[in-house]
């Protein structure tokens, strides 16, 4: 199995070009967040913003939207339910990430349809959290977009119907190539899936077992994938600075919160940015 070290994302992670502009960072969508769990949705936009994304918008519940503009003023908002808006929106954006805090009813499935129906091939589509159960349970139209799904071990249960203490790497390998999607697989050690291959995060610790964490680290994908050209030094890269980051606080702290996670990111980043391909310091 590839290994994610520091020194591989070290190379990834490129300085910004002077003549760039918002535009050259990409746009993400976030839809999620219904009444009860907002703060998901919030997470995943904090860190889409703070990894660098060139514009952000949620769409999520309106009870929603006074918590994001004050947390993230940065961020545009829409109401999640309105399908007309959603639709129109999708239309402008290089990646969707659908699912924290989303919820699993009706309404969320109606969303869902909505995203499926109106997503090209030409745009990326992270699915997380609810939006992996409604992937399974409902009757979704085909998806044209290129598919980057983030379970965690029971998601990834539900996804492929194999128990936890079943799941083996080349078992997994087999069910993601059945679906034709990259697959971060969350856990102590995520694992990281491709067709042809397999990276093994090797970052990450305990005291990032809070609440948010993957939503945390949903944002910081598609922040990732939406800026940086190569698509899987995007992914592998976020993956290994959320628990680099999270290993760092963790020196100081007995628990991370995926609020200073997000915190670190842009810190982090350009550290990271210093180094060139021949991983010398610059
Ligand atoms: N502040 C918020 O609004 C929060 C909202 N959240 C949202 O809550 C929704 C439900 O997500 P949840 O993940 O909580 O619930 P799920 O019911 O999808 O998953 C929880 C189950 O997965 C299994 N599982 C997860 N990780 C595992 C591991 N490493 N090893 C073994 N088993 C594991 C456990 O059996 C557990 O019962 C999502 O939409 C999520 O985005 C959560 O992210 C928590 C924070
Ligand atoms: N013991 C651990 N060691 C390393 N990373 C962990 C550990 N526990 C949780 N994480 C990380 O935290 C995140 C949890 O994601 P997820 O279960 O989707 O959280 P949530 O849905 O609450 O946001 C994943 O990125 C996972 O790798
Ligand atoms: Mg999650």
């Amino acid at each position: 199995m590839n290994k994610i070290t520091k020194r591989k994302v070290e190379a990834f992670i490129t300085e910004r070009k002077k003549d760039s502009y918002k535009g050259t960072y990409g746009r993400v969508l976030l839809v999620g967040g219904n009444e009860n769990m907002g703060g998901a949705i919030i997470l995943s936009a904090s860190a889409c913003v703070h990894s660098g994304a060139g514009l952000v918008t949620v769409a999520t519940d309106p009870s929603n939207h006074a918590a994001l503009h004050s947390r993230l003023p940065e961020a545009m908002c829409l109401t999640l339910y309105d399908l007309q808006q959603l639709e129109s929106m999708i239309d402008g954006m290089d990646v969707i990430v659908i699912g924290p805090g989303l919820g699993r009813d009706q309404r969320a499935a109606d969303v869902m349809k909505t995203v499926y129906e109106t997503i090209d091939e030409e745009q990326i589509l992270v699915l997380d959290g609810d939006a992996i159960h409604l992937h399974v349970n409902e009757n979704l139209p085909p998806l044209k977009a290129e598919l980057i799904v983030t379970p965690h071990l029971g998601e990834w249960r539900t996804l492929t119907g194999v128990p936890i203490d079943d799941q083996d790497v080349e078992l997994n390998h087999q069910k993601v190539k059945d679906l034709n999607a990259v697959v971060v697989l969350k856990k102590s050690r995520t694992e990281v899936y491709y067709e042809d291959e397999v990276w093994e995060n090797t970052a990450g610790n305990p005291a990032m077992a809070t609440g948010g964490m993957g939503d945390a680290l949903a944002g910081m994908i598609a922040g990732f994938v939406a800026q940086f050209e190569h698509k899987k030094h995007a992914v592998l890269a976020s993956v290994y600075l959320h628990s680099y980051i999270g290993d760092e606080l963790a020196r100081h702290q007995y628990v991370t919160l995926p609020t200073h996670i997000i915190e670190q990111i842009p810190e982090t980043m350009k550290t990271f940015s210093k180094y060139d391909s021949g991983k010398r310091f610059v």
